[in-house]
């Protein structure tokens, strides 16, 4: 074995050089002097290639050792190049960059992912819409789409983009059934979501998302299946954490009489926690 990726506990994993073997550790010298030699279980080194540790791979599956070094590796020199997008075969992995990235979900992105196969562009949450539409045209069988991870990884904004797509998908602006769709998410988020610490617009509930096609595969229906709302955030929330968005927004723009009914005065007044 050439060289080796060795747990690290702040970067992760750093690249080095076996040096010695002893039971069931070993001894790695990294590659960078400015890392000191460490003493790791086998079970925390995997190989690695000096080639592919300098490039990138749309696919996961394209690099000759997968294990978790070379994996994160790869999702992590995507991410410096603003790729927030990696394929592990046909799961899509997301990074959330925490930042707008221009043009990445612009009209001509949407129109560039219409038809195609999954991996004849590049890694997009838009090529996952795509094939599960393509899917449904071809089997003529519903498609689900499973979007998981943990709180503040992007699920929310992943669905949004999906939805987008499959309710905006020629290209043209989305008719009247579609546009109910996607407006009714800020109805969906006041009522649902709340700023946590992880989170300023965390979905404090699960969807299960369905739309509906005709037999011309056009946009018919949709409907929004919700379940286990954190209810005691209506009255009490921890720390630095908020209620629902609702009650500020009423507190915000509410009518006057609605207001008084509901003894909303302004957020200052309120001590959630
Ligand atoms: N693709 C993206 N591009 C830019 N910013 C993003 C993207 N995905 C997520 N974000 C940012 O991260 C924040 C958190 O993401 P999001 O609400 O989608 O997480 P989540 O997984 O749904 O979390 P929770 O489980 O708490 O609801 C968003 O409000 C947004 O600011």
């Amino acid at each position: 074995m050439d060289i080796v990726w060795a747990r690290h506990p702040v970067e992760g994993f750093i690249l080095g050089r076996l040096s010695e073997i002893l039971g069931d550790e070993v001894e790695v010298s990294p590659l960078d002097l400015k890392y000191s030699k460490v003493t790791l279980p086998y079970v925390d080194v995997y190989p690695a290639s000096r080639e592919e540790c300098t490039k990138d791979f749309d696919d996961n599956c394209e690099m000759m050792f997968l294990n978790e070094g070379s994996l994160l590796n790869n999702i992590r020199i995507r991410y410096y190049k603003n790729k927030i997008y990696t394929y592990v075969a046909n799961i899509l992995i997301a990074v959330n960059p925490y930042k707008e990235i221009p043009t990445l979900y612009s009209k001509d992105m949407l129109k560039s992912y219409q038809g195609k196969s999954l991996g004849e562009k590049p890694p997009h949450v838009f090529a996952i819409a795509d094939k599960a539409f393509r899917d449904m045209k071809v089997f003529k069988e519903s498609q689900s789409i499973i979007v998981s991870g943990e709180s503040g990884a992007g699920k929310t904004e992943s669905t949004k983009h999906l939805l987008k797509y499959l309710c905006d998908m020629w290209g043209a602006h989305a008719g009247p059934i579609e546009q109910k769709i996607l407006d009714a998410n800020p109805v969906l988020e006041a009522f649902g979501n709340a700023k946590t610490t992880r989170n300023n617009n965390s979905s404090r509930f699960g969807k299960f998302i369905e739309v509906h096609f005709d037999k011309k595969f056009q946009v018919v229906g949709g409907h929004i299946s919700h379940y286990l709302l954190e209810k005691s955030r209506i009255c009490s929330s921890q720390g630095e954490e908020r209620s629902y968005h609702i009650f500020y927004l009423l507190m915000a723009g509410g009518p006057e009489a609605l207001r008084q009914q509901l003894y909303l005065t302004k957020p200052d007044d309120f001590n959630v926690s």
